[in-house]
């Protein structure tokens, strides 16, 4: 029976051997929420990256560039990190590529390469991510993007409710840190963006727009869709 672990920060990814299994990657708020919005918008393709001038670089290749610093848009960037830059009317996003770069969940998605598949989870598309667990047949690890080294709520909730779904078919006891996800889970679903608001990333960021963009990003299965990495770049 395949499993499901979870590493509860990327500081953690040293302990964890991806070769032969998939990494789901998650930043709930809000690098995957806004990845996933993205290409469910109609974005061709996504390079995330890690360094900002490496994203302002694509510009020049008629790329949109998206770039967050401490939760907030990068100056000189098109876009930041909400979801709701990718629906917005005043700057049509398909058939457009976009380069990113952002605080934790870019650099999660790039520490995960050793995996077969790398693929990007929010609750957004959920039980996309379920099925696409299930097809692999594969052990799985759900790579928590957490905030700056540390453990965070919003992503290791994802994992619980990624390791519900996937139970009994995968093993989701093999480790406390799964088991311990499961429980903040079940302690989160009954209202998940109240839970949240007790969350570190959600007093840190405790404006207008970040509150907007929690209420989105916790929302189950509004895309179905999986952005996978494949060649440098995340598709659908
Ligand atoms: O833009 C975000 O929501 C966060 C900012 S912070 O580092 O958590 O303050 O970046 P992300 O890479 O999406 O975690
Ligand atoms: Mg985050």
């Amino acid at each position: 029976m395949p499993s499901l672990d979870v590493c509860l920060t990327p500081e953690l990814l040293s302990l964890f051997d991806l070769r032969g299994r998939v990494a789901v990657v998650v930043d709930i708020l809000r690098a995957t929420s806004s990845i996933v919005t993205a290409l469910a918008a109609g974005v061709s393709h996504i390079v995330p990256l890690s360094e900002l001038e490496e994203c302002r670089a694509y510009a020049s290749q008629g790329y949109l560039t998206a770039a967050e610093r401490d939760g907030r848009q990068a100056p000189g960037f098109d876009l930041g990190n909400s979801p709701f830059g990718y629906l917005n009317e005043a700057l049509p996003v398909r058939g457009r590529a976009v380069a990113i770069t952002t605080t934790n969940g870019t650099r999660a998605l790039q520490l995960s390469l050793a995996a077969d598949a790398v693929i990007v989870g929010a609750f957004l598309n959920l039980n996309a991510v379920a099925d696409f667990a299930r097809q692999q047949q594969k052990d799985v690890v759900v790579v928590c993007a957490g905030w700056k080294g540390n453990f965070n709520l919003e992503d290791t909730v994802f994992a619980g409710a990624l390791a519900e779904l996937l139970a009994p078919d995968f093993d989701v006891t093999s480790s406390d840190a799964t088991l311990a996800a499961h429980q903040l889970w079940q302690q989160a679903k009954p209202d998940l963006g109240g839970y949240l608001l007790q969350s570190s990333h959600v007093r840190r960021l405790n404006s207008l727009e970040a509150n907007k963009d929690m209420d989105f990003c916790v929302r189950l299965n509004e895309y179905n869709l999986v952005p996978i990495w494949r060649n440098g770049q995340l598709v659908i």
